[in-house]
């Protein structure tokens, strides 16, 4: 089978990590995310290596995820594994404090464009039946509530149960699918959850040892090249420094 990686959010953090971990092994890319000229760069760092295609692509845009599916280029349209890593969390106030942009642009991207691009691809991953992979970028905060994690968290909760759906109807075309669902992990992810406050970033990443990007990527390698018999459901992926908290209780 021709190794054909669709990764969305390449531009940054766990889809520029898997870019370079899927490139080492030989695998075709293609790699899309808003930022043009992030693109340009992952693309000038890999094609030396692998097959590489790059498409500036707002998830959200469901006309221009079908357009940009069905004009890949031959070499890389019979795609075998995608990453649905595209995401973002926004405002981590109180829900009743945040604007419902906010909740709108988290919906949109991690519900709506996970939609978008797995609806796109879907027939061509059945097509190349068994060993393919959809892997979908869900978090701890699909199943852990904690203050501030509001619409974000249930979008990922919604990623959770996409996947396990899927599963069900996808019994039969060889096609696997995982939620692959990580906890404090250093990217642009807080940056972006800030409205780049970098005081923020480097509060939560300091004194601890959160994963990287690289390890993530490395979870995501691994469920990608496992047997074709095999199907990791859910990976549930913390630092060994993160753990629960305990219930907080509102007193007199
Ligand atoms: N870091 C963490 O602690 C955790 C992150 N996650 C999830 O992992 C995924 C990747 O996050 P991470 O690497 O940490 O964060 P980063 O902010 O580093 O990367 C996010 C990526 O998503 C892309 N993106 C955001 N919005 C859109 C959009 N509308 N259309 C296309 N691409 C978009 C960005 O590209 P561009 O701006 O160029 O479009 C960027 O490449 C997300 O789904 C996130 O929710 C899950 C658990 C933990
Ligand atoms: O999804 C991101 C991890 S966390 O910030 O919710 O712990």
């Amino acid at each position: 089978m021709n190794r054909i990686a669709f990764i969305t959010g390449a531009t940054s953090g766990f889809g520029r990590a898997c870019a370079h971990r899927f490139a080492e092994a030989g695998w075709s890319l293609v790699l899309s995310g808003r930022r043009e000229e992030r693109l340009a760069e992952l693309r000038e760092a890999l094609e030396d290596k692998v097959p590489v295609h790059t498409a500036v692509l707002d998830v959200r845009d469901d006309a221009a995820v079908k357009a940009m599916v069905e004009a890949l280029p031959d070499e890389f349209a019979g795609v075998t594994c995608l990453i649905n890593n595209a995401g973002l969390a926004l405002a981590p106030q109180p829900t009743q404090q945040v604007d419902l942009a906010d909740w709108h642009t988290m919906i949109d991207t991690n519900v709506r464009g996970l939609a978008n691009v797995t609806h796109a691809l879907l027939p061509t991953l059945i097509e190349q039946g068994a060993g393919t992979s959809i892997i979908n970028l869900g978090s701890v905060a699909g199943d852990t509530p904690y203050p501030g994690s509001h619409v974000y968290g249930a979008t990922k909760a919604f990623v959770k149960q996409f996947s396990y759906n899927l599963r069900c109807d996808l019994l039969g075309t060889g096609v696997r699918v995982t939620d692959v669902a990580p906890g404090l992990s250093e990217t642009e992810f807080t940056l972006v959850r800030t409205g780049g406050n970098q005081d923020a970033h480097d509060a939560l990443y300091q004194g601890t040892t959160p994963l990287s990007a690289e390890d993530i990527a490395e979870q995501i390698f691994y469920v990608a090249t496992l047997p074709a018999h095999i199907n990791i459901n859910r990976m549930d992926v913390m630092p060994v420094r993160q753990a629960w908290a305990p219930f907080a209780i509102d007193r007199d």
